[in-house]
């Protein structure tokens, strides 16, 4: 007993009785989830059933959506991230998000992942600035790919090494947790794994929550997994658990490729 509390992680992020509408549509049902520090967590279950809807709210990207109407709470290391006094953009340089289609600005690889320490005032200068990009590349595995083209147009690169720099561009404002939706989905399988090593790699510094519809992914990447179904989330618990004994009807089902 004693051992399993000191082994506890933190818990980093907690979600308490969470329901999203989109107008009538009602999204995410009393959904409570404690996300685990230094963790990585994936998100499952057959399409609609709320997955991006639910890593949205983590970061408040549904404030971009005129009719997505989010309640309940959700706390940041204690901090209610809807209070009136948060800002929104102040919060997604703490909760960073790499999305499905790897996204890089029309601008520099260099302006790319300068991008948020520049509008955030992170780096005193330019020198500060050049080793954030650099640590941020070096982290994302892109910095030997690029070190000698930094200047070159980050929409030139291949979609994997697009992703990647993604990856880098979310992680130089130092966020403390990252949601990935799908991040492989438009990769080829050696740009998948090597995004597969890179999230194995960011688990011993950030909280990771990732939207997966592979569970092959999700088995390989995550110590926690979330089951989603029809907004409800039925299940979490160990990856491990979920995929050799989940303990809800649903998960099996799903897990075994009965629906979904
Ligand atoms: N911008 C939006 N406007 C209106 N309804 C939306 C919007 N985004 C999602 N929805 C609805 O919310 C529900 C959950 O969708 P969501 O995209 O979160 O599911 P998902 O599990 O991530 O699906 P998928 O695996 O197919 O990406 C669906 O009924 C969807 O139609």
């Amino acid at each position: 007993m004693q051992d399993a509390i000191t082994n506890a992680l933190a818990i980093k992020v907690a979600c308490d009785k969470v329901n999203v509408h989109y107008g009538d549509t009602h999204a995410i049902k009393d959904v409570s989830i404690d996300i685990q520090d230094k963790t990585v967590t994936a998100f499952i279950g057959p399409s609609g059933c709320g997955k991006s809807t639910f890593l949205r709210c983590i970061n408040r990207m549904n404030d971009t959506i005129d009719i997505c109407k989010v309640t309940g709470r959700i706390e940041l290391e204690g901090d209610d991230i809807y209070d009136a006094g948060i800002d929104p953009v102040q919060l997604r340089a703490r909760v960073g998000m790499v999305f499905q289609k790897p996204n890089p600005f029309p601008k520099s690889i260099y302006d790319n992942v300068a991008y948020g320490p520049r509008i955030h005032g992170i780096a005193a200068g330019k020198a500060e600035l050049d080793e954030i990009v650099e640590s941020a590349l070096r982290k994302a595995a892109l910095w030997n790919e690029v070190k000698d083209r930094l200047q070159s147009p980050g929409t030139g690169l291949s979609g994997g090494q697009q992703q990647r720099l993604c990856i880098a561009r979310a992680i130089a404002t130092a966020p403390e947790v990252l949601l990935m939706d799908e991040p492989c989905s438009a990769l080829d399988p050696i740009a998948t794994a090597q995004v597969e090593d890179l999230i194995h790699e960011l688990r011993e510094n950030y909280s990771v929550v990732i939207v997966t519809h592979s569970m092959q992914q999700a088995a390989r990447v995550s110590q926690k997994t979330a089951f989603f179904h029809l907004g409800f989330m039925p299940e979490y618990d160990d990856t491990e658990k979920i995929f050799s004994n989940p303990s809800d009807k649903r998960t099996q089902d799903y897990i075994t490729g009965r629906f979904g």
